[in-house]
């Protein structure tokens, strides 16, 4: 599934156009996670997708903007937004859209494999972009890293296995790792994936836990494992109410 997300994306590569630049307030990734895991044990990442290829439909008719209205009342500290669209129906559109609707800062989450898509996330507004270690070799991923800074842009750096952490940590040490929970290729969920690979991961690095997280249990468990952020989607995509599910769920970080 992977390997066919990164193929249509090549694809769809061939018909590139550079959008227009909006005029945007950065906002940063790290600082904001960073203050809110000083303040409330742990910084959440809420995110908005409409479909997944693990799930399907999530939130067909979502209003995006509504939806991170809901999300910044509720506390959230930053906000994800899907941009692929053949397989979570998203766009730059919508992440445009949030951009200019919240204060909190932005990542775009996609299949970012081509430098023509840093400009591109730099051109929506976009505070921070999403690099995964299963789909760049670690020297381009070092390469795109430093290409995104360049630019104003953050990185958050994602993982799966502990041998793409130790490949990557070769050449490159990113600030921000992201612990994907979830295994790419079986859609499989383990919070236990970010304990798994704590360890590893440099002590002055600030460790995202990605996927999966869906109840209070769920976040002391990330939490005790030495993460200090996490990022949310289906639970939060699909709640009626994610302005008091928010503040419920980052209380799991001060559980056991
Ligand atoms: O969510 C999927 O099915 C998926 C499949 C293949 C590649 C990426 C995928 N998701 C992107 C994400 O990283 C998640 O949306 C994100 O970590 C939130 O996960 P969750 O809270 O479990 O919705």
């Amino acid at each position: 599934m992977l390997e066919k997300i990164v193929d249509r994306k090549k694809e769809d590569l061939k018909f590139f156009q550079l959008p227009r630049r909006e005029e945007v307030k950065p906002h940063s990734l790290k600082q904001a996670l960073a203050f809110a895991a000083n303040r409330d044990g742990i910084g959440l990442i809420a995110e908005i997708k409409r479909a997944s290829p693990s799930k399907g439909v999530l939130a067909e008719d979502l209003d995006v903007v509504e939806r991170a209205k809901a999300y910044e009342a509720g506390g959230a500290d930053a906000i994800s937004v899907l941009t692929d669209g053949p397989y979570f129906q998203g766009s730059i559109m919508d992440l445009i859209a949030v951009k200019r609707a919240v204060s909190v800062p932005v990542l775009r989450k996609d299949f970012i494999v081509d430098e023509r898509q840093i400009e591109e996330s730099a051109r929506i507004g976009a505070d921070a972009i999403l690099l995964i270690a299963s789909i760049l070799e670690p020297d381009h991923l070092k390469d795109m890293a430093e290409m995104a800074h360049a630019v104003g842009l953050e990185t958050l750096v994602e993982v799966h296995t502990k041998d793409e952490l130790e490949q990557l940590l070769a050449v490159y040490d990113p600030s921000l790792i992201g612990v994907n929970n979830r295994n790419l290729k079986t859609f499989a969920t383990d919070t236990g994936q970010t304990r798994a690979l704590s360890d590893s991961v440099p002590s002055d690095s600030f460790i995202v836990s990605e996927s999966g997280i869906h109840n209070a249990e769920d976040v002391a468990s990330v939490a005790k494992a030495g993460a200090k952020a996490m990022l949310i989607g289906e639970r939060l995509v699909s709640d009626g109410d994610p302005e008091k599910t928010i503040p419920d769920l980052k209380k799991g970080a001060l559980l056991g």
